[in-house]
């Protein structure tokens, strides 16, 4: 792991990267079961599970709120609870995980008393707004002055049943929130969405598939609507797969060193939407002229690094939402990329372009990535400084929100890298 370092220069490795390196668990599915798990009454086991900075919030948060979150090894949580969240003594502070934040805003809907949800300030920048209106609708009584955290819930003790509207064009994190806290409410709840259509349906099928492994009953009504009925939840041991968008470092760095790693799970076990991005990173350096990332979002970094490597130019759409992330990641890709060769990304709109440039590949072209505090940025620029030498990652233990052992997993793999100024 890496803390407090300014710095690391990657060293471009003069082999092709060869061996094992096992992703961690899914940020994604493990945040989903802590929270479904401190639903529900009795001990779950999870395995297999991500141990970083937004798990940590979670779990955290959770243990204010009167649950018992055991750690008996480095990938296991035990989750013992009553089924009940308790009003926390304070506010519950979540870094910049947008899943803990969001999943938490509903779900504290469920407690007799107030919370405060609150994070860092790049999730005090992420808007929320959405997903109060409609937690309102259900008659729930929270504000979020700003429309981004902190967001006050005066909960009362179990949601109320109903139908809500609601718009995830921003987030599909808001309709999974309410997924999951409708199943602890006095009445079936319909969930319809209205306005843009979300990005990675693929997210809402997690939550899905996580609900029932826990023992709710959810039902697609059609293609824009849910019904969660109030069964509560059953406590279950739950196995955690590898994350998939964490994979997509390791998989493009495979095609960038024309190497071969061994994940240890072919891409298509994963459940994860971002897995789709494996099929697209397998046809570097003839990736497609334009690729839709709505589906596969947080590996549009991963492709748009690996992009500029590519034999022609790529054009990513359906990403408007890649600026609420951890970072306007739109900008931070375009401006990063034109840092280490000026033109070499630009935005229009929204979509971001990325004109290859093979003959990067072996140039000596020395550059500070700036990383804006977000993992992705500092993860995929990490893949540039593979083939071109002078890539220097800035505040490198960013990495620790998803992927805490990232830079060892790279040395493992015999990359170099050096501490920086
Ligand atoms: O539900 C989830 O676990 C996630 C949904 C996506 O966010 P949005 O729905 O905000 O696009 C994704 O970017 C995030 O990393 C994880
Ligand atoms: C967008 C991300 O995270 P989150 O929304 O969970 O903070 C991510 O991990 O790329």
């Amino acid at each position: 792991m890496v803390t407090g370092k300014a710095a690391l220069t990657v060293i471009p490795p003069t082999h092709a990267l060869m061996g094992r390196v096992t992703p961690p668990g899914s940020k994604s599915i493990t945040n989903r079961a802590l929270l479904l798990a401190a639903l529900a009454a009795g001990t779950s086991r999870l395995t297999g599970a991500l141990k970083s900075d937004d798990t940590r919030h979670m779990a955290n948060a959770l243990r204010q709120m009167g649950v018992t979150v055991d750690e008996p090894d480095a990938t296991t949580f035990i989750v013992t609870s009553n089924g009940q969240l308790m009003a926390p003594a304070g506010p519950l502070f979540l870094g910049n995980a947008g899943t803990a934040t969001r999943f938490l805003t509903a779900a504290v809907a469920s407690v007799n008393g107030t919370v405060v949800v609150d994070g860092d300030e790049h999730m005090r920048k992420r808007p929320i707004a959405p997903l109060v209106k409609a937690l309102a609708a259900l008659g729930v009584d929270l504000a979020a002055p700003t429309g981004c955290p902190p967001v006050t819930v005066h909960g009362r003790g179990a949601l109320a049943g109903g139908r809500v509207e609601i718009d995830a064009g921003l987030s599909s994190q808001y309709v999974s929130a309410i997924l999951m806290a409708a199943a602890c409410s006095t009445g079936p709840i319909d969930i319809a969405l209205t306005g843009s259509d979300i990005g990675a349906r693929g997210y809402i099928d997690l939550t899905v598939a996580a609900m029932r492994a826990f023992g709710a009953a959810v039902e697609q009504k059609d293609a824009a609507t849910w019904r969660v009925l109030p069964t509560g939840y059953r406590a279950a041991d739950y196995s955690i797969e590898p994350d998939a968008s964490a994979a997509t470092y390791l998989w493009a760095a495979e095609v960038l060193t024309g190497g071969r790693i061994d994940l240890g799970v072919p891409a298509d076990a994963f459940t994860q939407p971002d897995a789709c991005a494996q099929m697209v990173i397998a046809q570097f350096p003839d990736m497609p002229a334009i690729i839709d990332g709505s589906q596969m979002q947080d590996a549009v970094p991963t492709l748009a690094v690996l992009a500029a490597f590519n034999n022609s130019p790529v054009r990513f759409t359906g990403i408007s939402n890649l600026r609420v992330k951890e970072c306007d990641r739109t900008r931070a890709l375009s401006t990063e990329l034109s840092r280490i060769r000026s033109g070499l990304a630009w935005e229009e709109g929204d979509d971001l372009i990325v004109a290859a440039d093979p003959a990067l590949a072996g140039q000596t072209l020395p550059t500070d990535i700036h990383t804006y505090a977000d993992h992705r940025i500092a993860m995929c620029f990490a893949l540039a400084g593979l083939k071109i030498h002078g890539i220097t990652i800035l505040d490198p233990g960013c990495v620790a929100k998803t992927y805490p052992g990232y830079w060892d997993a790279l040395r493992s793999l015999g990359v170099d890298l050096r501490d920086g100024a």
